[in-house]
């Protein structure tokens, strides 16, 4: 399947490009929060929006055909910096970092105004795409990866902009269905549950090398 993408990068090499990559997204997000923020005035506007074109005529000098797609390393490490969700080069993508356990999954996130939905609260369709991410990866981690088939979420209260934390841990598998529960809590309280199908698809059955079915790493 087209995007997956075998390019070995030497770990040191790697690093810097992760760091460089994190590091522009992350000016990106700031800049995206203070647009959204912002109080300043039409002048103010203005400016900022002459550097914010010379800067991306800067970007635009070298760039990718098309999007990033999923690239590895013949040791089965794997990067998905385009990733809407977790892409490191991504500044549409919240903050998050994925951590793996042995029974189940998590991560904590900040989620500040560009994730509004509701007055001060958090997107449903946010929390959705967290879910997506979080329940996928951890059946991908497990060993059993698959394309969502079915997400179901319940959002049981309201969760307020801030600190969220995610956790997913696989149900059970059925054959080439994994079905994966997942919960958002903010302060403590349980905010929204999901549970999730995901189905390794028929080109990826018997087709996908182990390499690029079992691989772990930044998502
Ligand atoms: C190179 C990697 C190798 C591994 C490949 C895995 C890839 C993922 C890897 C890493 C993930 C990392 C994290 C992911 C997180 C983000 C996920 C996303 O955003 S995914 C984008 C949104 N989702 C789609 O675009 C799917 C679109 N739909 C499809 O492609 C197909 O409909 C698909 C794959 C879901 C099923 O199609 P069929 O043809 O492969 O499967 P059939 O043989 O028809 O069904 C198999 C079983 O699944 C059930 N099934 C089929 N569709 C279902 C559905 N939508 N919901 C529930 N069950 C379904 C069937 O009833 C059947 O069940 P019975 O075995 O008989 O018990």
């Amino acid at each position: 399947m087209s995007g997956y993408i075998q390019e070995d990068i030497d770990p040191e090499e790697l690093a810097h490009r992760s760091e460089l990559a994190s590091s522009i997204a992350g000016s990106v997000r700031e800049l995206i929060d203070a647009t959204v923020r912002t109080e300043v005035g039409e002048a103010d506007i203005a400016e900022a929006r002459r550097l914010i074109e010379a800067a991306t005529e800067i970007l635009r000098k070298d760039q990718l055909p098309g999007a990033y797609g999923i690239r590895f390393n013949t040791d089965g490490t794997k990067r998905s910096w385009g990733n809407a969700v977790l892409g490191r080069r991504n500044p549409i993508a919240p903050p998050i970092e994925l951590h793996h356990g042995a029974e189940f999954s998590w991560t904590e996130v900040d989620l500040g105004a560009a994730y509004e939905g509701p007055a001060g609260l958090v997107h449903g369709g946010v929390l959705a795409l967290i879910l997506d991410q979080l329940l996928g990866s951890t059946a991908e981690f497990q060993g059993v990866p698959g394309m969502t088939g079915t997400l179901n979420v319940r959002y049981r209260s309201a969760t307020p902009l801030g600190r969220i934390r995610g956790e997913a841990r696989v149900d059970r598998v059925e054959g080439v269905k994994t079905i994966v529960t997942g919960t958002i809590t903010r302060d403590g309280k349980v905010t929204a549950e999901a549970e999730g199908i995901f189905i390794l698809p028929k080109w990826a059955r018997g087709e996908v090398s182990d390499v690029l079915r079992k691989s772990v790493g930044e998502g």
